[in-house]
This record gives structure tokens, C-alpha cells and sequence, in this order.
């Protein structure tokens, strides 16, 4: 009946659920009283005693009855509303911390999609689940126990068949939980799988458009879709059942009471106002489980989405390190290993450097390991062998140390630094939440974006979602103002300027070897133009080492750095030269 987890983690709701079920009993108390009041009358009406005060009486009461009914409505959703907004804001705050402790590659464990839809619909499901479902359950356990009470005391056996017949409704509910488990189950699974994929394919629709795939993934999606309409279908004709076998189990226990009140009037049992009201609540033993009922699809779907969102926070976190400085000195791989799936080893047995002032190059081709590094540098994964260790001789391992001062020690600016909807000054503040307008300034002018800002408001001037109103090299420059406001002690370049134009990469390029006289850089490029200028170039190879040291000293060796080094200048001259004489033809004939 109840997800026995979430009653658990919301124990602190119970003084607002027994608060609603109080009221709800108050509310029902002050309607018996009704109806008993509203027999009488009608006993008074048909024997010819109605008289002017009985009318003064009756309305009197009718106006109290109105009067509690309202006061009881209000505390009701008073305290319903407390318990929802408890469990809504309590959730969505563990969801989002959790995907914080997760990390940056939080989507390996977990789709996007899968996130919005348990922290959006699923979250709003138990809300539901425990403002109204929970104390309706109680209230629909205790109204027809007093319902007893008071007609027992008229006629015994009609209130011992009315109550007997009671548990049917939770009877026929089991039945159909089972069905209900395994179909809930199934609908949420399709629920998030078409989630997923309308995501994905909205992300990339100008891809899909240039290929001309639309079409194909369209299809697709039509047949998630449909599979998607089926099983929702099937939920909705469970549904539907499942009223109507309550609803049977619900008038027909009513329809007994009633008859066997009006049997026992004319055998005399009961006085006409006692059967008149024995009619009147038949049905109200029913209606507190029979709301219960239909309310017992959105529990069940309540359940559902609890199993996911505590799948969610219950999924395993990186190791965490407690301590809380970051000793300075160089940082150094000692023997590092690590694959992302067993069987498959990435990086093998790493062992380099990164000086304290100076840039350290990574380089190699493309999925020898060198974003890997990277990651592991910012913490992503915890899981490898050997030793990271941060502090030179003060060796700390990297992994002991806590994730916000590892993260304010170490900014990594990649190829596409990620750019927010809202305003330039909001976009710089991210890198400091205390600097000022003259910082900011500073930073613009240093990548050279102030001349292109100024005339478009400058700091105000407005970026819409992933910074799609600026060029791509535009927007990489506003990524390194961003890092220059972290002002950490370490900065991990990864192929920060590639895929720009060349007066932002040459721009890219003068900031960082500014800044390596006083910080700490790694710099990762494939192209070796860039690299040259490195105090240490390490050159990967499938995963390990092959060669370290400066540009010359490599050169010199004429190894795999030597090929690829002169392979790309020769490429470099080749397209310049091809460049120049292309355009010496177009002058030649005038175009
Ligand atoms: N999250 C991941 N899960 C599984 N394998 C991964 C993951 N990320 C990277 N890899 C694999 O690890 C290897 C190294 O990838 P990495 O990104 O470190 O290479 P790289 O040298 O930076 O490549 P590039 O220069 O193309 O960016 C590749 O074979 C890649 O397919």
C-alpha cells in the first residue's frame, strides 16, 4: 500500500498528515450532524410538527454546519499544502545536491532527460502521494470505524453489514495493484525512454537536417511514441476497471445498508428519522475509500516515480576527499592507471609533471588519452591506480582533497566553454562572484572582446542560450575572461583554441603563455605549433608516455614527435602555399 522509503525519509510529515486527518474528521462529524438534523426535520415535516422554531433550529444549524465545513476545508488544504511544499522542496533540493556530489559527468549514470522528468512530473507525483493520498488512507480507515459507532448505537446489524462490506474496496484495490505494479513500472520506462530521445534528437536537429536523418529519427520517434500511447492506454483501461469494480463494490455495499434500513423501519426496528439517516450515510461509509480509490492510480504512480528518484539518489558517488587545503607545489602522476570499462585501459602507468610556473604540454593523436588526464586532474573519476598527487613534497593525493577546493584550485577551460543564457556581467560573475565592473573590464580587454562588447552594451549586453549570438571564437574568449576572473593557481587548457579562427586562437594562445609565468598550465593541442613554446611537452602514445621534454630536446631525438611535428608543418606550408597561389590566380583574372 505505502512506499515504505518515502514514509521513512518524510517521518517529519506526520503532525501535518494526523493535522488533515483531524480536520477531515471534524468535517465529517459536523456532516452526520447534518443529516441527523436534516432527518429530523424530515420526521417533523411528514408527522405534521414542523414549526416555527423547528425552522429557526434547523437553519441555525445549517449555518454552523457551513461555517465548520468551511473552517475545516481551510485547515485541511493548510496543511496539506505544508506537507507539499515540505516533500517538494525537500526532493528537488536532494536531487539537485546529488547531481552536484555526482559531477560534471553525471549523465554516464543517469540520462538528462531521466533528471528533468523524475525532478519535474515525479516530484509533483509524491507531492500528491503524501499531501493527499497518505492522510486519506488514515482518514478512509477511521470514518467508517465512527460511522459504526454512531449507527451502531441505532441498529447494529445494519452497521455490521455496512462495515463488513467496507473492505471490499481495499480488497479489489490489491487486486489490481499487482497488474498496476508491473504496468507503472513499464509506463515510467517508456515515459523516460521517449524523454531521452525527443531530447537528444532536439539537441541535434541541425545535425540530423544537414544529413538529411530527420526523417529516419522522426520515424523513430514516431514508434516510441506509439509504444508510448499503448502502454498509457493500458494504464488508462486499468484505470477504468478498477472503478468500476470499486464503484460496485462501493453502491453495492451501499445499496445493502439501504435496504436493510428501510427493512428495518418496517419491521419497526428504527424511527423514521433514524432510517431516513441510515439511508443518508450508507454511502458515506463508502465515499472516504472510494476517494481513496481514485487516488490509489496516482499513488501507484507515485510509487513508481519514488523507485526512480530514490534509484537516482541512491546511485554510488565519487570517493570524497575531506581535506580542506590545496598545498601548493607541482602536481605529479606517479604510475597511473585507469580505463573507463574493465577490460579496456586507457591511460597505462602515467608517470609526469606539472610544474608549479610554466606550461606542460600533452600531445599525441587523437584518443591517445589526453582529455583523460585532464579529468582525472579535475577529479572526475577517483577510481585509478597509482598516485595523483598535488603539493610536490607535501604529496596530498589528489582524491583526499575536497571537491570545492580542488575546484577552485583547478579551472579547465575546454573547446566549447559553456556560455548561459542572461548577460555578459552574469557570465563573468561565474569566474568571481566578487569582482568588480573594472575586473570584468580588465578580462574583456585582455582576450580582446571589449571593442566587439562595447558598442552591444557591454557588460549588459545580452547572450542568449549557449552564447549562440556571439562567433564561435567570440565565445571561447569570453570562456578564458571567465577562467582569467577564477584567478586559480592551476589552469588545464584542453584544445581551448582549436576549431577557432586563427586571430582567437593566436589570442588564446598570448593570454596563456601570459599566464604561465605565474601559474600553472596544462595545455593540451594536437596542433604542435602551439606547443612548442612548452617548458615540458609530454607525447602519449595508446595510453602511455613514449616521450617527454622541451620541443628542442624532442627535436632532436627525431622520434614520434619529431614525425608528427614536421608532418603538420609540412601540411601547414603546403595549404599556406596552395592558400597564396589560389589567390594570385583569382587576382590574375581579375575576380
Ligand atoms: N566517458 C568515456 N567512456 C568510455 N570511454 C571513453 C570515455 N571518454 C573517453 N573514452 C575513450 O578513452 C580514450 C581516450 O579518450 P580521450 O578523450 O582521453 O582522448 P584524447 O587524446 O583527448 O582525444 P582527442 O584528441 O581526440 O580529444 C578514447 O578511446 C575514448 O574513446
Amino acid at each position: 500500500m505505502f512506499h515504505k522509503r518515502l514514509l521513512k525519509e518524510f517521518s517529519d510529515t506526520k503532525k501535518y498528515t494526523a493535522a488533515v486527518v483531524f480536520f477531515q474528521w471534524i468535517g465529517m462529524a459536523a456532516n452526520l450532524l447534518f443529516l441527523y438534523t436534516t432527518a429530523r426535520m424530515m420526521q417533523n415535516v411528514i408527522f405534521g410538527i414542523f414549526t416555527a422554531q423547528t425552522a429557526v433550529t434547523y437553519l441555525v444549524l445549517l449555518g454552523v454546519f457551513f461555517a465548520v465545513r468551511w473552517a475545516v476545508s481551510a485547515g485541511k488544504n493548510y496543511f496539506s499544502v505544508k506537507t507539499a511544499d515540505l516533500v517538494k522542496e525537500r526532493l528537488r533540493d536532494e536531487i539537485f545536491s546529488k547531481l552536484l556530489r555526482l559531477g560534471g559527468n553525471y549523465h554516464q549514470r543517469v540520462s538528462t532527460s531521466e533528471v528533468v522528468q523524475v525532478s519535474t512530473e515525479g516530484v509533483e507525483q509524491l507531492e500528491f502521494y503524501m499531501s493527499q493520498y497518505v492522510p486519506q488512507f488514515f482518514f478512509s480507515m477511521l470514518a467508517p470505524l465512527t460511522l459504526f459507532a454512531v449507527t451502531g448505537q441505532m441498529d447494529l446489524l445494519v452497521a455490521g453489514v455496512l462495515l463488513i462490506c467496507v473492505p471490499l474496496i481495499p480488497l479489489s484495490i490489491m487486486g489490481v495493484q499487482k497488474i498496476a505494479k508491473r504496468l507503472l513500472g513499464k509506463y515510467w520506462g517508456n515515459y523516460t525512454q521517449l524523454g531521452d530521445s525527443f531530447l537528444e534528437n532536439l539537441q541535434g536537429l541541425t545535425t540530423l537536417k544537414i544529413y538529411g536523418a530527420d526523417g529516419e529519427y522522426a520515424r523513430r520517434m514516431d514508434e516510441s511514441a506509439e509504444r508510448f500511447r499503448k502502454i498509457t492506454m493500458r494504464v488508462l483501461i486499468m484505470q477504468l476497471n478498477s472503478i468500476s469494480i470499486m464503484d460496485l463494490a462501493a453502491y453495492g455495499g451501499a445499496a445493502a445498508g439501504i435496504l436493510l434500513s428501510i427493512r428495518s423501519f418496517l419491521h419497526g426496528n428504527l424511527t423514521f428519522a433514524q432510517c431516513f439517516f441510515m439511508v443518508l450515510v450508507s454511502v458515506e461509509f463508502f465515499l472516504p475509500l472510494r476517494m481513496l480509490g481514485s487516488f490509489f492510480h496516482i499513488a501507484m504512480n507515485g510509487n513508481a516515480a519514488a523507485d526512480k528518484i530514490f534509484g537516482l539518489l541512491d546511485l554510488d558517488e565519487r570517493e570524497k576527499g575531506e581535506y580542506g587545503v590545496f598545498p601548493q607545489g607541482e602536481l605529479r602522476f606517479e604510475k597511473v592507471s585507469f580505463s573507463y570499462e574493465p577490460e579496456r585501459p586507457i591511460l597505462k602507468d602515467i608517470s609526469l609533471r606539472v610544474r608549479e610556473r610554466g606550461i606542460t604540454a600533452l600531445t599525441g593523436e587523437s584518443g591517445c588519452g589526453k582529455s583523460t588526464i585532464a579529468s582525472l586532474l579535475m577529479g572526475e573519476y577517483s577510481d585509478y591506480e597509482g598516485r595523483i598527487l598535488a603539493g610536490g613534497d607535501a604529496r596530498r593525493e589528489l582524491r583526499e582533497i575536497r571537491e570545492n577546493v580542488r575546484f577552485s584550485a583547478i579551472t579547465r577551460i575546454n573547446h566549447n566553454g559553456y556560455i548561459f543564457r542572461g548577460t555578459v556581467e552574469e557570465n563573468l560573475c561565474m569566474g568571481n562572484q566578487n569582482a568588480s565592473a573594472a575586473d570584468m573590464l580588465k578580462v574583456l580587454r585582455q582576450v580582446d572582446l571589449y571593442e566587439d562588447f562595447e558598442p552591444r552594451g557591454g557588460l549588459a549586453m545580452a547572450l542568449s542560450e549557449r552564447g549562440e549570438n556571439l562567433s564561435g571564437g567570440q565565445r571561447q574568449r569570453l570562456a578564458l575572461a571567465r577562467a582569467l576572473l577564477h584567478d586559480s593557481p592551476i589552469y588545464i587548457f584542453d584544445e581551448a583554441s582549436s576549431n577557432v579562427d586563427v586571430e582567437s586562437e593566436n589570442k588564446i594562445m598570448e593570454v596563456i603563455r601570459r599566464m604561465s609565468k605565474e601559474k600553472s598550465v596544462v595545455l593540451i593541442s594536437h596542433r604542435l605549433a602551439n606547443v612548442m613554446d612548452a617548458d615540458r611537452i609530454y607525447v602519449l602514445d595508446h595510453g602511455g608516455i613514449c616521450e617527454s621534454g622541451s620541443h628542442r630536446e624532442l627535436m632532436a631525438d627525431r622520434g614520434v614527435y619529431y614525425r608528427l611535428f614536421t608532418a603538420q608543418q609540412e601540411l601547414e606550408q603546403y595549404q599556406g602555399k596552395a592558400g597564396k597561389e589560389e589567390f594570385a590566380e583569382n587576382e590574375a583574372v581579375g575576380k
